[in-house]
């Protein structure tokens, strides 16, 4: 079920956008400005806020951002408003819904706020075993510990798996632990007190909270710091949290799923990881195989995001030709559904003609890494000599960022993927692109963050 909060008076044509977004099975607040829809925000996890072009769109989305509370912003406005439009997607608005609202089109964005389709994508035997396995368990009340590489799907199935659960009409919430610093994750898990350290200028439910009767996912759980560890440790065992400042426990009933991409069983032996936590997290372990390693996956997976770009950028759904599904079949997709993702949604923009052909199919292969590619260490270093000596005369910082602002081209802006290349953690790469950012450096955005329609806009996730 979608948590939806609508930011504007709901007599107009908004109260009709609200009535179809209740009908097609969303939970409705509404707010009449944004002051009150921020105060709401606090308190409660939404999937998506709509506000209305007559509220200052830019602001609502500052204040989200300053208070770090992760939600898409919709704005919407009459249909002639483009400039209104404009403006508001340049303030950071993820899409513009013009009005009066079109009802395949808040279903759409329903959806894409609450996840994916129904059922993820599938064809073959190595993704339905996983996911019978997966359905299998969803009605226990066990945790489930979800490993595979970067952009296998780990969130798509930890969804599956609410959505299967008894706990379905309650909300289904996730936190990416390696995203924030460890104190300010401390929060976002457990909330705050008005008070509690300087900057909590007003009392804010965690992520616990806000999932209370349904599933928290806490994606990417390998990166997060041991004493946080303990803490969610006591959550899972007494069924208890204590807020930052708070005056004492509240109790709590969430279904945990832990995802992460790292062999977590080697991240204990090497003391990096409570043994105590894993093996209550472990209870259930589902494996999300690596695309390559379950090919009849690609095609039904490109052409059902090439029928969903083709939708949100008003573009007819045309077919692969049989090139263009050579070249997919045949490419090692080191970033997994992610990187086919962006793949999909490039090919559906650049092709021309009936077909969608090869040559829209921009596909990046990987360098390969020194080591591998060259078998005699001798033919190697001349070139490693080169490319080094090129670089003297420069600052170490500038390499740093060229080098880090390249590699996170070449994975197409995923964070995840790039830290793994580079040798960092991810927290120490978002910390660099903060800084790179605020020198004005243009950072490649995050997959699903790119700006791909101009308006009107109708592309969300
Ligand atoms: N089987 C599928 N069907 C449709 N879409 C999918 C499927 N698997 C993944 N996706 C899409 O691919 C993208 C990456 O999926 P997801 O975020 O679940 O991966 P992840 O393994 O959790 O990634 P990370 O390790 O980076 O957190 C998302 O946009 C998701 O909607």
């Amino acid at each position: 079920m979608t948590r939806l909060l609508i930011i504007g008076s709901l007599e107009a044509e908004l109260g009709q956008a609200a009535r179809i977004a209740t009908s097609r099975g969303a939970r409705l607040r509404q707010a009449d400005g944004v002051t009150s829809g921020i105060a709401m925000a606090r308190g409660e996890g939404f999937d998506l806020i709509l506000c209305d072009v007559l509220h200052d769109v830019a602001w609502l989305v500052s204040c989200l951002e300053a208070e770090r509370i992760a939600c898409p912003v919709v704005a919407c406005g009459r249909n002639q408003d483009a400039s209104a439009a404009v403006r508001a997607i340049q303030a950071g608005a993820k899409e513009f819904l013009p009005l009066p609202p079109d009802a395949e089109l808040i279903a759409a964005m329903l959806q894409a706020a609450a996840g994916e389709a129904d059922t993820p994508v599938h064809r073959d035997p190595a993704m339905a075993a996983v996911l019978k396995r997966a359905e299998g368990v969803a009605r226990a009340e066990a945790s489930v510990l979800i490993t595979g590489e970067s952009g296998t799907g780990k969130e798509v199935l930890a969804r599956h798996i609410h959505r299967h659960s008894r706990r379905a009409d309650r909300p289904f919430v996730a936190l990416n632990c390696a995203a924030l610093p460890e104190a300010l994750l401390e929060s976002e898990l457990f909330g705050h007190e008005k008070g509690a350290f300087s900057g909590a200028v007003a009392a804010r439910r965690g992520k616990f909270e806000q999932a209370d009767g349904g599933t928290l996912l806490l994606d990417e759980i390998g990166e997060m710091d041991p004493r946080l560890q303990a803490k969610i440790l006591r959550a899972l065992q007494e069924r208890e949290i204590d807020r930052l400042g708070g005056a004492g426990p509240v109790k709590v009933d969430v279904r945990i799923l832990a995802a992460t991409n790292r062999d977590l069983a080697a991240e204990v032996a090497a003391g990096r990881f409570r043994e105590d936590l894993f093996f209550r997290l472990n209870v259930v372990a589902l494996r999300v195989p690596a695309l390559r390693d379950r090919p009849d996956d690609i095609l039904p997976i490109a052409e059902h995001f090439a029928r969903r770009y083709a939708e949100a950028n008003g573009i007819p759904l045309r077919r692969f030709s049989p090139a263009a599904r050579a070249a997919l079949l045949g490419h090692a997709w080191s970033g997994n559904v992610r990187e086919l993702e962006n793949t999909v949604h490039r090919a559906v923009l650049l092709a021309e003609g009936d077909e969608i052909g090869a040559e829209a199919v921009e596909l990046h292969v990987p360098a390969p890494r020194p080591a591998a590619a060259a078998p005699a260490l001798a033919a190697a270093q001349p070139a490693r000599a080169i490319g080094v000596a090129a670089l003297v005369g420069r600052r170490m910082e500038e390499v740093e960022r060229d080098l880090i602002l390249e590699t996170l081209t070449h994975c197409l802006g995923n964070r995840t993927r790039a830290a793994e290349i580079l040798g960092i953690s991810i927290r120490t790469l978002r910390n660099k692109l903060h800084e790179y950012r605020a020198t004005g450096a243009p950072v490649p955005m995050a997959p699903g963050q790119m700006p791909v329609a101009p308006f009107p806009y109708a592309q969300l996730g």
